[in-house]
């Protein structure tokens, strides 16, 4: 029998149709959607008088526009309230099941899917949303969709796809103190570059992969697309299965053991074949901070904005322009830089073991002065665990503000902006320019790094303070 990939494994059990020269046709499993992605298309379908194929496998919630103070009060913001408003409509009309505003599931998409069970080792996941490579982490394809894409897959359950070229990225050894998830894809992400993966599906393996919990390993998917990638995965294993058991849209009984049987199988065979292999060591890698405008552009706490010198003639104007919006200096240390805003959240880290370490951390200690720090909940269950556990308590007494479940601060499409020429510790996946709010500066990092430039008001090592 031929060697097969995870990816293959997947990808062959789900294509319909193989079209001569040309892609398939690959079956959705699930159809996340949100406000922003979903209106043109079901536009598209009312002009054409189709129904929604498959109403039961499209999964709908309000993320991106929605405030994050006073959810259950009118949505101020116009454009946002009719975004949100649009969204209930089409679903009501076309019976798709809405965790809305208010909603006790509502939250991020690519937050929910997962807290909820509904993503699943094996499947298939799109969403009009480039994140939707958070869903890999289950051991499923999962990708962003454009929205004639979403309108094709309401009326169909299927998409036209092209298989993309296969990667793999290793990353063996143990991590150092203070270093997490979020430090490890940040350091593939500056070695490969924001272009690395272009074309091709990732799947990230090797001994420091298999020992992050489920959480950690949607932090390292979901900035998959950073790197160009078209998604990423992890093999499924037991911190999977002990992860989606349980869950409310998980199989259950005699579904869960035939399900799991299935699950075990999902691997890259080994001597499987990639088209291109990487291979980092954990022991390398810093705690991790970007000092540029795209995901690419990190280094370790302890080293410096490149010298002008290292960066290739080619990319030179871009690295300057890049670095001028960020005030900052070739060759300059980051480390010490002050901060003005701290933004604990976004469909990369807004999880509750991101919270629970942030108040692990700040608990006892006090924010900076002169530092606005937000935490924001990727969910209302996440929201409401926290507060089960306390963590509101901890937040608020060190001077840190919990709000309500969103996207918030990671693309500023609600009122949460980081002002002009202010600078902003995210834990978001996108330090463009304008990310966070015309010129607001982004600097990149794990929820722990965030946390400790909070309680010191500058950039700082999180392993002196651990
Ligand atoms: C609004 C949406 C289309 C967009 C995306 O696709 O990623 C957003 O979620 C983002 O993170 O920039
Ligand atoms: S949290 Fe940010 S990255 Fe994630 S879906 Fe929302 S806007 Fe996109």
């Amino acid at each position: 029998m031929s060697k097969k990939t995870l990816f293959d494994k997947i990808w062959d059990t789900h294509v319909v149709k193989q079209i001569k020269d040309g892609p398939s046709v690959l079956y959705i499993d699930r159809h996340f959607i949100h406000e922003v992605t979903s209106p043109q298309a079901f536009k598209g379908l009312e002009k054409r008088g189709l129904p929604v194929f498959r109403p039961q496998q499209v999964v709908a919630t309000a993320d991106h526009n929605v405030p994050t103070l006073n959810q259950e009060l009118p949505i101020k913001e116009e454009l946002s309230r009719i975004q949100v408003q649009t969204l209930k409509d089409n679903c009501a009309k076309f019976g798709i099941e809405l965790y809305g505003l208010g909603h006790p599931f509502q939250g991020i998409v690519h937050v929910i899917g997962p807290e909820l069970g509904v993503t699943q080792p094996g499947c298939t996941y799109v969403c009009g949303d480039s994140h939707t490579s958070t869903h890999g982490a289950f051991g499923s394809i999962a990708f962003g969709i454009g929205t004639s894409e979403v309108e094709m897959v309401l009326a169909t359950q299927c998409l036209l796809q092209s298989k993309p070229k296969l990667m793999r990225i290793s990353v063996d050894g143990d991590l150092g103190k203070g270093v997490t998830s979020k430090d490890i894809v940040l350091y593939i992400l500056a070695q490969i570059s924001a272009s690395g993966a272009t074309g091709y599906a990732v799947e990230f393996a090797g001994s420091a992969i298999r020992a992050l919990t489920m959480e950690a390993r949607m932090t390292i998917c979901n900035m998959s697309i950073e790197m160009g990638a078209r998604c990423g995965m992890i093999a499924p294993d037991q911190t999977t299965f002990d992860y989606v058991k349980g869950r409310k849209f998980a199989p259950q009984g005699a579904d869960w053991d035939k399900k799991l049987a299935e699950w075990q199988q999902l691997y890259s065979d080994q001597d499987s074949v990639f088209d291109k292999e990487y291979h980092f060591k954990a022991e390398d890698i810093e705690p991790m901070i970007t000092y540029g405008t795209n995901p690419g552009m990190g280094i370790g706490v302890t080293g410096h904005v490149p010298e002008l010198s290292e960066i290739s003639q080619r990319d030179q104007p871009a690295f300057e322009k890049s670095i001028q919006y960020m005030g900052l200096k070739a060759g300059e240390h980051i480390m010490g830089h002050p901060v003005d805003y701290v933004f604990i959240g976004s469909c990369t880290n807004s999880r509750i073991e991101d919270l629970r370490q942030v108040a692990a951390f700040v608990k006892g200690k006090q924010k900076a002065e002169g530092v606005t720090c937000w935490v924001v909940p990727g969910s209302k269950q996440v929201e409401a665990q926290a507060k089960e556990e306390g963590i509101d308590k901890i937040l608020e007494a060190a001077g840190f503000q919990l709000r309500q479940p969103g996207c918030s601060a990671c693309l500023g499409m609600n009122e949460d902006k980081i002002p002009a020429g202010k600078y902003c510790i995210s834990t978001s996946n996108r330090n463009f320019e304008g990310r966070q709010g015309p010129n607001a500066r982004t600097m990149l990092a794990s929820p722990l790094m965030a946390a400790a430039a909070a309680v010191t008001g500058k950039v700082c090592d999180v392993r002196e303070l651990v």
